[in-house]
């Protein structure tokens, strides 16, 4: 198995990178691609670690040699967000790197299956799918936006609120990546009952997650090291899914066929060609209805965005 991190000596791209190499299967490769010249150091750097991984770093302008072989490539690069900013405001630099970086996946690795971390994701996933179908190789159940970060985060909050273990707390987020398109369906959540105070204010602050962390590092970037975790668990379900493993389901932003927009992110069931069953997200609360049809415009007009970009 070899997995392929573009953007790899980035903040995210590197605590993913030392995740990826303490958790991957043994006898995997790691292949690490940024256009930062200490991309190679990172991978060296890596390789002094006593795993069954192998790894190798590429830097440059290419990053096909990083791609060949590739069975699942995870996109972290590009710029983040600093106090002020929107993810959409991420647009007018990275709708260009991924544009170019998902040329090189159709060149290269067009059956690999591609996660995009890359912001704004519900403009860059729509981008990377315009680009894979101009090359003739797209394939809607190989393609992610990695959403899991609002995952971990509904259930780390929702834990430390209810004084639960973690460990037992399982949280669908579905819409997409951005403010009000992250919903997630706290009706839904196991053995936990939330005062409609409580919804509201949860849902807020898991959509706002994302800029208390650019907040909080006042102008150092983004979230990194809970990215990379979120990243590192989606990579390694992508991967258990390729080897065979049952019942391996996530949420991401995907091409599913949602009756709500071209991209939706909702739970998906994992197989050896990915996405193997869109799953449906259940029952939801009048809150979460209401919620889900008020996302609507802002996700349609974002991947909009994203299409019109590429033609
Ligand atoms: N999906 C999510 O939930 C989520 C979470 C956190 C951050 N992000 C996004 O991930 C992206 C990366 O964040 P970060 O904190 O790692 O940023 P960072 O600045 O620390 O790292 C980005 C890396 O990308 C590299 N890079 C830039 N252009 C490149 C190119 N053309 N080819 C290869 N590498 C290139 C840079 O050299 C840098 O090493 C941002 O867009 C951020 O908004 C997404
Ligand atoms: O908020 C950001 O800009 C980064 C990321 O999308 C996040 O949710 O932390």
């Amino acid at each position: 198995m070899k997995v392929a991190v573009l953007g790899a000596a980035g903040g995210i791209g590197q605590a993913l990178a030392l995740l990826l190499k303490t958790q991957l299967p043994a006898g995997s490769k790691l292949s690490l691609y940024d256009i930062a010249p200490v991309t190679p150091g990172v991978a060296v750097d890596l390789s002094h670690i006593p795993t069954a991984v192998e790894v190798k770093g590429f830097a440059g302008q290419d990053p096909s040699a990083a791609l060949e072989g590739a069975d699942v490539v995870l996109i972290s690069a590009g710029v983040a967000r600093k106090p002020g900013m929107d993810r959409s405001d991420l647009f007018n630099i990275n709708a260009g790197i991924v544009k170019n970086l998902m040329e090189k996946c159709a060149a290269t690795c067009p059956k690999a299956l591609i996660g995009i971390i890359t912001n704004p994701v519900n403009t860059t996933v729509a981008i990377a799918a315009e680009v894979l179908k101009a090359a003739g190789v797209y394939d809607k159940n190989r393609l992610f936006g990695i959403t899991t970060l609002d995952v971990i985060r509904s259930e780390t909050f929702i834990a430390e609120l209810k004084g639960l273990d973690v460990a037992d707390v399982n949280v669908s987020v579905i819409g997409g990546h951005s403010g009000v398109t992250i919903l997630p369906l706290l009706s839904q959540v196991e053995g936990v009952s939330f005062t409609d105070e409580e919804v509201a204010t949860m849902t807020t602050r898991i959509q706002n997650a994302g800029t208390e962390v650019v907040e909080a590092k006042a102008g150092g970037g983004s979230a990194t090291l809970s990215m990379g975790q979120a990243a590192c668990r989606f990579g390694l379900s992508l991967v258990r899914g390729l080897q065979g493993e049952k019942n391996v389901v996530e949420c991401a932003y995907v091409d599913g066929g949602s009756e709500h927009a071209e991209f939706f992110a909702q739970p998906v069931l994992l197989g050896k060609n990915g996405v193997e069953k869109v799953l449906a997200y259940g029952d939801v609360s009048e809150f979460e209805a209401n919620a889900r049809d008020a996302m609507l415009d802002t996700l349609k007009a974002d991947i909009t965005l994203g299409v019109e970009f590429v033609k």
